[in-house]
């Protein structure tokens, strides 16, 4: 049948599309559905997402497609990729569109704007418990895994058979290496954190501290994610993995990170909105940071430079500033668990 598909991708933005064409690559015919119909028939003209991922041509069984009800009939395999301010309403458009065996995947990296909810539980809210849900995460720029450069990345769920389905679907010899683990909440907020942190190693190396400072921030920010991990019940061993250290030295240490970019014009001196637009992409990490700082106060969790880089985000406080009360903070044990 003409509209078959071994999976639907939702969203056609930068990491969507590479995630299109690695699945694609590995002889999978894959839907990649996006909200705005001109974009998507560009994508049919051009062979290529000129937009998100200029010179890269999709390959011939990536199908792009306008309509969500085409999108979610042809395939059981849902990998939802769409910011995570939207993830909630994207779920709810596609409910009503859903199959009865329909299985959702995300490769959304944040917490849901306001509640500071897991994206686990704002699935569950709108599509009750009757599909089996997974995320990906892990160090994962959508430019170097669409040019089929050498990746890895860590896939949990639900349901161990959609896990593994997902991992022999995604998995590449040649240039995608996927593991599966069981820490379905680990994972998740590796995804959410890790753009908080590399907010504040941009800042970091835009006021122009140097590598000794941004490997501070990583390491102390892999403690932060750590202890808000324990709290909520994740193991600690992920965020040693692709989900945590993984994703924390990617984001934090090249530029290709828009989280990181942000961070940067920040500590260069330029304003938020300013160095918003100029990266003209999702920088989740922006409202991320409001929902991970709420998180960890609710949870009496310490999270420092989280809150520090709340104070410049939404207190007005400057980069300098949190550096300051970083470094001027009480005099304590490396392994001191709180304060
Ligand atoms: N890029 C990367 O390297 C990686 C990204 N991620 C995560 O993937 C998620 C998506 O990011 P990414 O693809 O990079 O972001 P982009 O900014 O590249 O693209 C976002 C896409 O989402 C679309 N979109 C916005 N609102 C809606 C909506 N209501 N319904 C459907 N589509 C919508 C946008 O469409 P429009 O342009 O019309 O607004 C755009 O196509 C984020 O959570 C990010 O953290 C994870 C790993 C790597
Ligand atoms: O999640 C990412 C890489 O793993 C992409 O990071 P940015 O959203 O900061 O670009």
């Amino acid at each position: 049948m003409k509209n078959t598909a071994d999976i639907t991708v939702l969203g056609a933005g930068s990491y969507g599309t590479a995630l299109a064409i690695s699945l694609a690559s590995n002889g999978h015919r894959t839907l990649l559905w996006g909200h705005d119909p001109e974009h998507i028939e560009n994508l049919k003209r051009d062979r290529a997402n000129e937009v998100f991922l200029p010179g890269i041509t999709l390959p011939d069984l990536l199908v792009p497609e306008a309509d969500l009800a085409t999108a979610l009939a042809a395939s059981n395999n849902i990998l939802v990729v769409v910011p995570s301010h939207v993830f909630g309403m994207v779920l709810g458009q596609a409910k009503p569109l859903l199959r009865e065996d329909s299985r959702i995947v995300w490769a959304t990296k944040g917490l849901e704007p306001e509640t500071g909810r897991l994206l686990q539980e704002v699935a569950g809210d709108v599509l009750g418990d009757k599909y089996p849900l997974a995320v990906l995460s892990g160090p994962t720029f959508a430019k170097e895994l669409a040019a089929g450069m050498p990746t890895a990345i860590s896939v949990a769920g639900t349901h161990a058979t959609f896990t593994q389905d997902l991992v022999e679907l995604l998995h590449s010899p040649k240039r995608l290496r996927v593991y599966a683990n069981d820490d379905f909440i680990g994972l998740q907020l590796g995804g959410a954190v890790k753009n908080v942190i590399a907010i504040s190693a941009g800042m970091s190396d835009g006021i122009g501290f140097g590598a000794n400072a941004r490997t501070a921030l990583i390491t102390r920010g892999l403690v932060e994610l750590s202890r808000l991990g324990e709290a909520m019940g994740a193991q600690a061993s992920t965020f040693m993995g692709m989900a945590g250290l993984g994703d924390l030295v990617l984001t934090c240490t090249d530029n290709q990170s828009r989280n990181r970019r942000f961070g940067l014009a920040l500590g260069r001196g330029q304003g938020v909105e300013e160095a918003q637009e100029e990266i003209g992409q999702v920088v989740e990490g922006y409202r991320n940071t409001k929902e991970v700082y709420a998180l960890a106060k609710r949870l009496g969790v310490e999270m420092p430079i989280t809150e520090q880089v709340y104070r410049v985000l939404y207190e007005g406080g400057t980069p300098r500033e949190a550096a300051v009360t970083l470094l001027a903070r009480e005099i304590k044990s490396e392994t001191q668990d709180s304060e």
